[in-house]
């Protein structure tokens, strides 16, 4: 069976009531950088973008947002960089074992402006919000998937409960149209 991430693979339990959040921790043997996260996450999904992070070997990476006032570096601050500066996610990465920690928007007019993006396999907390659907699927390939896999990929997702989109999910996009027309004033705000 075609595996495409080891929090995923084998099926997750679903959200513990009252869970308020973790540390996430970067795969640093020593001196890890340490990300306090005090609340639950929300739309956890799989990613299949090329700028998203994901563990050796895995084709999907699993994302989740959280409010940005809710994640707090606590350790090895010093070792964090920018992956890349001029992308809409600022992705706040260990630069000695590359592991992304948090990634931040710091344009005030973006729909998501407010929320942090995060990886909670990170933590060894159990209780987080399952992933609920898989995002840029079709995006996968340009990692370098065989084409040929898609079926059975987005199959997969299917069996897993993850419905595949090649943007984000329906809801995701109309709240992201949402935002824009009201920007734009083709709704009311
Ligand atoms: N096909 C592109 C899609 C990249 C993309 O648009 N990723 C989404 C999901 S994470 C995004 O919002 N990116 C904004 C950013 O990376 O700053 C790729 O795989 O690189
Ligand atoms: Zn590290
Ligand atoms: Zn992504």
């Amino acid at each position: 069976m075609i595996k495409l991430h080891p929090a995923i693979d084998n099926g997750f339990p679903p959200a513990k009531p009252g869970f308020s959040g973790g540390t996430l921790k970067c795969k640093c043997a020593t001196n890890p950088v340490t990300v306090e996260i005090s609340s639950q996450t929300a739309h956890n999904h799989a990613c299949g973008c090329t700028k998203c992070w994901k563990p050796k070997g895995a084709i999907f990476a699993q994302i989740a947002v959280v409010p940005r006032d809710k994640v707090k570096v606590t350790s090895g601050a010093e070792k964090l960089h920018i992956v890349d500066p001029s992308a809409t996610i600022q992705r706040y990465a260990c630069k000695d074992c590359g592991t992304h920690m948090y990634g931040r928007i710091e344009n005030t007019k973006h729909p998501f402006y407010g929320l942090d993006f995060v990886h909670t396999e990170l933590s060894d907390e159990t209780g987080w919000s399952p992933p609920e659907f898989a995002a840029f699927v079709s995006s996968v390939i340009e990692s370098g998937v065989n084409p040929d896999l898609m079926g059975e990929i987005r199959a997969r997702l299917n069996e897993l409960g993850l419905p595949p989109y090649d943007a984000l999910s329906p809801a995701l996009m109309d709240a992201i149209a949402t935002h824009i027309a009201k920007q734009t004033g083709a709704l009311a705000a």
